[in-house]
């Protein structure tokens, strides 16, 4: 019985010595990822930076890994930065993003020397400026701009859509102004340059080169308009992953090939400068080095569907329920046996929409069979609540034929210690 292996150890030793539901993360995937889009992210024109989306997947395991192979990072709030500051990263490599930043939170990333704060809104500008001002630190700023491109993608991660809440939308020229203006008077906050970003899971290139070539329109007219030269341009990320059989994504090291070529050809068009490209991957770089493995418990025919019950679900795996993404999955210790039966699989968590795969075929399955459920890697914990009580499960990094739990299982205590009794 040949049994699946995840960074070199069996899914069966994993489950035995960790328990399940659990996230597990091939390490050595991790790190090909990260080299692949920091090998390929890189142009003679002007300098390059990859910030990975910590959304994505965020632990202090992680961000020491990445930090090692030279990445930065994207944050959206005051507790993915605490996280980073904890794990010792180059807080000067951050970009602090976020509609709707408290004042605690601005207070907090200045005060860690975040490098980049990514403005949402008007508002915010000025909140930045005069908090910056009061406790005497200089720092820098990228505005989000909506660049109004419409991805290939899900309905509900597609960022750029006119009346997006996210950023200031590339033809409200008067809210960019304000903007440009008031930072230009600043005597603490800089403005670098500009962000986009167009929506998530995209497989096609030309999405992203529109972007680009809008966004460097758009550079070419603040250079007429307000003299502001040699800025830096922020992608995004939103680079698409394998998911089912029938995904075809481009090779993340790929799409930063084409991407900084791409914009060293529109600015050579356009004849303006960059002083840096940054790209901003979340989703391409854990995505598919996570797996998810369950323990297969009853089994119920109830109409038409054979269901495999799992001791998880959409509690750390809400991503079927909230965007009908599917999902592909084997049994870890007869996944090379032919997959004769369909099945539903379903979680345990009080909600009928707690379906993880609705129509999978996999060989016949057992109580106690290993479920290795592919890519979630993404995603997947960054989203998990402990809905009924259920806790988060355990995080396991494994690599080289050894495994070691980076973040913890919740345990009944630990979701009643935050109660006053
Ligand atoms: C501003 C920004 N940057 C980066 C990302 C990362 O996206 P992904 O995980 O799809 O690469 C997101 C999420 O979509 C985002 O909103
Ligand atoms: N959470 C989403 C993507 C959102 C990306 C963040 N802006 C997903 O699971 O696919």
């Amino acid at each position: 019985m040949e049994t699946l292996q995840i960074g070199g150890v069996s899914a069966r030793q994993l489950a035995d010595n960790f328990g399940t539901p659990l996230y597990v993360y091939d390490e050595d995937k991790i790190i090909a990822q990260a080299k692949d889009a920091m090998e390929n992210f890189s142009s003679d024109m002007f300098k390059t930076e990859v910030a990975y989306a910590s959304k994505a997947f965020s632990s202090i395991a992680l961000f020491k890994l990445l930090a090692a192979q030279g990445l930065g990072f994207d944050a959206v709030s005051g507790g993915e930065l605490y996280g980073m500051s904890r794990a010792g990263v180059d807080m000067s490599k951050v970009y602090f993003h976020g509609n709707n930043k408290s004042n605690k939170e601005i207070e907090e990333a200045l005060e860690l020397g975040v490098g980049y704060f990514v403005i949402d809104n008007v508002m915010e500008c000025r909140r930045l400026i005069e908090i910056a001002m009061e406790k005497h630190i200089q720092t820098k700023a990228l505005l989000r701009v909506n660049p109004g491109i419409s991805a290939h993608t899900h309905e509900y991660i597609m960022t750029a859509k006119p009346d997006s809440k996210f950023g200031i939308f590339i033809d409200d020229t008067e809210h960019i102004g304000q903007v440009i203006e008031l930072l230009a008077e600043s005597s603490h906050v800089r403005l670098a340059g500009f962000h986009s970003h167009i929506g998530s899971q995209i497989m096609d290139a030309r999405s992203f080169e529109k972007a680009i070539d809008t966004m460097t329109y758009f550079l070419a007219y603040v250079q007429r308009e307000y003299g502001m030269e040699q800025t830096e341009l922020s992608i995004g990320g939103g680079f698409g992953i394998k998911y089912l059989e029938e995904d075809q994504p481009i090779s993340l090291g790929q799409m930063c090939k084409t991407m900084v070529k791409y914009t060293e050809r529109c600015i050579q068009e356009k004849d303006i400068s960059i002083s840096k490209l940054i790209t901003e991957p979340g989703r391409a770089m854990v995505g598919e080095a996570g797996y998810t493995l369950y323990t297969i418990g009853d089994r119920k025919r109830s109409g038409t569907k054979d269901y495999l019950f799992v001791d998880g679900g959409m509690s750390d795996n809400i991503r079927p329920a909230l965007y009908d993404a599917g999902y592909r999955a084997v049994l870890a210790e007869k996944y090379k046996e032919p997959a004769w039966h369909t099945y539903c699989i379903a979680g345990k968590n009080c909600e009928s929409g707690d379906v993880l795969i609705d129509t999978i075929k996999l060989p016949e399955a057992k109580s106690g069979d290993l479920l290795a459920v592919y890519s979630t890697g993404a995603y997947g914990y960054s989203m998990a609540s402990n809905y009924n009580r259920l806790g988060r499960p355990a995080v396991v990094f494994a690599g080289h034929g050894k495994a070691r739990v980076v973040i913890r299982r919740e345990s009944y205590a630990d979701q009643y210690d935050l109660e006053i009794e």
